[in-house]
């Protein structure tokens, strides 16, 4: 199970990229298309968070960008987000991100017959969009499934987690959640996962060899136990 941002992928290409990206396209998203399902849902979850069922759209958007410019990854703002990016991406003006020892260790695992899935807070629409465009071609076929925290719940709670094991029918005694984020990792480990932590020395929100869980420095440094045909 795969963490996108300061795992897979460079933390920077989204805060730097990504977000700017998305930021300077909300409000119009909001106004021009209110009435879209995706985003009308979206606004209503963004009216719930606030206690303020009859917040405007003006109300809405500068919910929407304070939000944005905290990196709270609440779930509006993650739909709303990936509507933008997956737009971009489709138009050619955005292009995903993977650190180099990734994708060569993503088609290694799925060679030898691991199941790979991601789970990250941008939305399963976004995450689809991600390794659709990535650099090295359309890396979709390797992926399983992908799960988001309107799917399966915060990052940072066991019971996400739990949604998840029972989603894949996967034990989560063999699942191996891979992540930047202590916080992800101790409650992944909660709910009986196994896991690894990525100390990328560029990544702001890595561990820095301080946390309790096995740690990489690249995805080359993971060997997986993986019995000959029984993945
Ligand atoms: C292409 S997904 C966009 C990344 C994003 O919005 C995000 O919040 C990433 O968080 P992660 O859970 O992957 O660390
Ligand atoms: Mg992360």
């Amino acid at each position: 199970m795969l963490d996108i941002e300061g795992t897979t992928s460079a933390t920077r290409h989204v805060t730097d990229v990504l977000y700017p990206y998305a930021r300077r396209r909300l409000a119009r998203l909001l106004t021009e298309r209110q009435d879209e399902p995706e985003v009308r849902a979206a606004v209503g979850q963004v009216r719930e968070l606030l206690g303020e069922p009859e917040a405007d759209t003006r109300r809405v958007a500068r919910a929407l960008g304070a939000w944005a410019d905290e990196d709270r990854k609440v779930t509006p703002l993650k739909s709303l987000q990936g509507i933008i990016w997956a737009e971009g991406f489709a138009r050619g003006d955005l292009t995903a991100h993977f650190y180099p020892d990734v994708v060569p260790a993503l088609r290694r695992w799925h060679e030898r017959g691991a199941r790979l899935y991601v789970y990250s807070s941008g939305s399963v629409s976004a995450q689809r969009s991600w390794y659709r465009h990535a650099p090295e071609g359309d890396l979709r076929p390797l992926v399983s499934g992908f799960f988001d925290t309107r799917t399966a719940g915060p990052k940072t709670a066991s019971a996400s987690y739990r949604v998840i094991s029972a989603a894949t029918g996967l034990p989560p005694a063999t699942t191996l959640f891979l992540s930047d984020r202590v916080s992800e990792l101790d409650a992944a480990r909660e709910a009986g996962w196994l896991t690894g932590a990525l100390i990328r020395p560029e990544e702001p929100h890595s561990t820095s060899g301080r946390s309790a869980h096995p740690a990489a420095r690249s995805f080359t440094d993971i060997g997986l136990d993986l019995p000959e045909g029984t993945v």
